[in-house]
């Protein structure tokens, strides 16, 4: 894959976003800052959308409230599917009995999903408020609905349309027993309003019945999460908060991708980025601090192998119950740069076998494969791929290529980066899904020149003393 098709690739996808950074402060310093070119006009925190379905009564509601009250210090919105049904015209208003309010066409679901997509990209939207006594939507005004960082989007349809469930990081189904369903079907509609139970009853049977069996429970399958009992159900909304507010911690493109993992920034990590990334920084720091920070990531990465369990006898004749290192793997360093990352695997893991991949950049549309060593079972092996930079991801994609090749099966690949780009993460996530990505921290972007920014220049030359002002140095020192 060359640049450009990266790039293609990148912009015709629905998911691509960007963020992880802040707008304000983009927005004061970008003038003084080079523009990342495919990044700046895309950026924004991306939303976590949830999806709550399930059957009309059963709950639905409950379990949303009470989601929506224990992220209280979470800014969280919440969509109506209802919201979204037709005007009923003149004719169906005067045989209203007879219209399915329960089938799937009853819903404008290009009118959602526009407001949707709009929600998921920051901008606030008008939700019309649809009247149960006029069947009309246009009687009201809207509900004005501010950008937020959760969407929960509920009603009994909104696993039906794949474009909607595509919108979804979530989906929850809530799971309530059939005669729980309708007798509170009966109880609201004939107190809440007025209607008599022949009428609720018959309503059931023609429309709320069937469509359930039709279009709701098959829609059940696409479920993350079954919550039985609905918002009787205490412990699986509190697990259902729990990890929305794990996800919500993470950088967006970790909800995006299940198998990149950053590891957890602190004020020490963030310093040793401070040093590496700043230009005026010595040689010797530039290697020492990349060395602490890939070593963290080098550790990070061995932590997502598999392990079996073990057993030994500590000096005080107690068993102590632990896990046994991954045998079988080997490290697979990008020439030149990946090779500033084998010392660290080499401390790690004693004598571990280390194969190379050489790519040749010719300018910056294409990279051809030049040269490869690797061990000769590596087809065998859990791989850990070296290079500290992911940019536009085509190096990585070759180098994952050959690995594959090889018989490597993809879910034995553990990609570890120092730091990397929107651009390359969202190449080789959805080129290998079933690989995982470490890094330390994920960048803004790319510039016109397809380096990363803020980035750290040319690793490879600031890490081995091959950049100009070496030369310099080197020549002052003669
Ligand atoms: N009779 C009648 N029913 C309607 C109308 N519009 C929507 N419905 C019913 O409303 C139901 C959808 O809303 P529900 O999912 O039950 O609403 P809810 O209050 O969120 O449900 P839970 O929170 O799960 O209890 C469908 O079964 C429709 O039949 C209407 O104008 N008349
Ligand atoms: O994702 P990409 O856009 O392909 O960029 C990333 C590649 O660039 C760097 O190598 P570079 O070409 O600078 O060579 P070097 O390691 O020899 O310095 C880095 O080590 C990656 O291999
Ligand atoms: O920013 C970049 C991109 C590729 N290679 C680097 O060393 N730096």
């Amino acid at each position: 894959m060359d640049t450009k098709s990266a790039v293609d690739l990148m912009e015709s996808s629905s998911e691509v976003h960007f963020s992880g950074f802040h707008m304000d402060s983009f927005e004061q310093r970008k003038d003084d800052i080079e523009q990342p070119t495919t990044s700046a006009t895309n950026m924004y925190r991306q939303p976590f959308v949830i999806g709550v379905a399930g059957g009309a009564a059963s709950g639905k509601t409950t379990v949303c409230d009470m989601i929506i009250q224990q992220l209280h210090d979470q800014r969280v919105v919440l969509v109506n599917q209802d919201s979204f049904y037709h005007n009923l015209t003149e004719e169906e208003l005067t045989r209203v009995q007879d219209y399915n309010f329960d089938h799937p066409d009853a819903f404008d679901t290009e009118q959602l999903l526009r407001v949707m997509d709009k929600l998921k990209c920051g901008e606030a939207v008008d939700i019309p408020k649809y009247d149960f006594k006029s069947y009309k939507s246009d009687l009201h005004p809207s509900r004005r609905v501010n950008p937020s960082d959760v969407i929960i989007l509920e009603g009994i349809l909104v696993f039906h349309d794949p474009r909607v469930r595509e919108l979804m990081n979530m989906k929850i189904f809530v799971d309530t027993d059939a005669d729980v369903r309708l007798a509170r079907r009966i109880r609201r509609d004939t107190a809440e309003k007025g209607r008599d139970i022949g009428t609720v009853l018959d309503q059931y049977s023609k429309f709320v019945k069937p469509a359930f069996d039709d279009f709701i429970l098959p829609t059940k399958k696409y479920a993350d999460i079954i919550i039985p009992r609905g918002g009787d159900n205490h412990v699986a909304v509190d697990l259902i908060v729990q990890h929305i507010r794990t996800k919500l911690g993470q950088h967006d493109l970790c909800k995006i991708y299940p198998n990149l993992y950053v590891i957890h920034s602190t004020f020490q990590i963030r310093g040793m980025h401070t040093l590496i990334r700043d230009a005026q920084i010595t040689k010797h720091d530039f290697v020492f601090y990349s060395d602490r920070l890939i070593r963290l990531v080098v550790e990070h990465g061995l932590g997502h192998l598999p392990f079996t369990e073990k057993q030994v006898i500590t000096p005080t004749g107690s068993v102590y119950t632990g896990v046994d290192f991954c045998k079988r793997l080997c490290g697979v360093s990008v020439i030149r740069s990946g090779e500033s990352m084998e010392n660290a695997l080499r401390a790690c893991c004693k004598g571990i076998k280390i194969g190379k991949i050489l790519i040749h950049r010719e300018g910056d549309n294409g990279q051809q494969l030049i040269y490869e060593k690797l061990p000769n079972d590596i087809s065998d092996r859990h791989v850990l791929l070296l290079d500290p930079i992911l940019g536009t991801g085509n190096s990585a994609v070759q180098a994952i290529s050959l690995l594959l090749r090889k018989g490597v099966p993809e879910s034995n690949i553990i990609f570890l980066n120092l730091i990397s780009a929107p651009l390359g993460v969202h190449v080789v996530c959805k080129s290998f899904p079933r690989i995982k990505i470490v890094t330390s921290e994920i960048e803004i972007g790319l510039n016109k020149d397809f380096r990363v920014v803020p980035g750290m220049g040319e690793f490879g030359d600031r890490y081995f003393g091959t950049d100009d002002d070496d030369e310099q140095v080197v020549a002052s020192s003669k």
